[in-house]
């Protein structure tokens, strides 16, 4: 506050002696007087992480509360120095207007340009608050996301795509849990004589085949499906809301279709022949290991008898 300002504001002020540690008002109050600052100090705390603002003699605060009348106040103030405040209220208004009403004009718009430029400062530090919570926002999403596919490679298999063995493990636990296995069926593949073709034209070939073998499995799951590698030449199907003779028609196409494109004769072949073990999970009576057993009791049947066929254990 210029010095002819102040002396204007002294003529008509209620000075008050104020002991350092005494709050003048508190955030939310509604205030209806200014204060000027004659000597001493106050500090304003504005709260949340606003930085305090310390003010000193000839510094003023509070003017929206007079300004405005019943405004809540935005900052705790306390006396932090002992000293002496002059207090406006509406009536020191008016006398003000009536002594000078220039001078109280040129006061009244610089008291407006520090709100204004006030709350600028929040309105641009609230701008900067805000970007650096997107960019923590958007640091947790991209954690999310590569956690999210981190656990997806964990449950797949590397080379075929499939699921692997645990989210096979992980899958069919969650489906116990959410709507029980019963009435599915679980269909294991196992490939035919597939070392000889390792052995016979190398690794890279053996991979293609079980990719081929990957590929047929993909193509007849429906949605409700699940298709996995359980590892080597092994393969299963645990199959969803079908009847057991559309399994039955299901897993006959894929060792059919095995056969025929085995019988294209390439080199070096692109699949083997299939020995296809089966159950229908009849009930909850059991559990997994037993239909797992069930299935597996067919899959070596199949292969006992030559490989190259379906065989189903009731
Ligand atoms: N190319 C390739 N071969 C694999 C992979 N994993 C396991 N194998 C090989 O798969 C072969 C499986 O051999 P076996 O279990 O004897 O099966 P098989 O030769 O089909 O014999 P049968 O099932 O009795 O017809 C082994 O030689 C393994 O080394 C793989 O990821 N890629």
């Amino acid at each position: 506050m210029i010095a002819s300002e102040y002396a204007l504001f002294a003529q008509v002020g209620r000075a008050r002696r104020i002991d350092a540690g005494t709050p003048l008002f508190r955030r939310g109050d509604l205030g209806t007087s200014m204060f000027v600052i004659a000597s001493g100090a106050i500090e304003l705390d504005f709260g949340e992480d606003l930085v305090a603002k310390r003010l000193g003699p000839r510094e003023f605060f509070g003017e929206l509360g007079l300004l405005i009348g019943d405004h809540a106040r935005s900052a705790d103030a306390t006396m932090v120095e002992d000293g002496v405040l002059l207090e406006l209220g509406r009536h020191e208004f008016d006398l003000l207007a009536q002594r000078d009403p220039q001078l109280l004009s040129h006061f009244l718009r610089r008291a407006i340009m520090r709100v204004v430029y006030n709350e600028q400062g929040l309105i641009a530090r609230l701008r900067r608050r805000n970007q650096e919570l997107q960019m923590a926002l958007d640091t947790l999403r991209a954690t999310a996301h590569r956690l999210n596919q981190t656990e997806v490679l964990t449950r797949t298999d590397e080379l075929t795509g499939l699921t692997n063995r645990r989210g096979f493990a992980l899958h069919v636990d969650q489906r116990r849990r959410s709507q029980g296995l019963g009435g599915q069926s679980l269909v294991l593949i196992d490939c035919d004589r597939f070392k000889a073709i390792n052995d016979a034209h190398g690794h890279l070939a053996g991979d293609r085949v079980l990719q081929s073998v990957a590929n047929l499995l993909r193509a007849v799951s429906g949605p409700d499906d699940i298709a996995c590698r359980l590892g080597g030449d092994e393969f299963c199907l645990l199959v969803a809301g079908r009847q057991s003779q559309d399994v039955a028609r299901m897993a006959n196409y894929i060792a059919a279709s095995a056969r025929t494109l085995r019988q294209m004769q390439s080199v070096p072949p692109q699949i083997t022949t299939l020995s296809i073990g089966a159950c229908v999970i009849a009930d909850a009576a059991h559990d997994w290991e037993h239909w797992y057993g069930q299935a597996d009791t067919a899959l070596y049947r199949a292969k006992r008898l030559g490989g190259d066929r379906v065989e189903w254990q009731d």
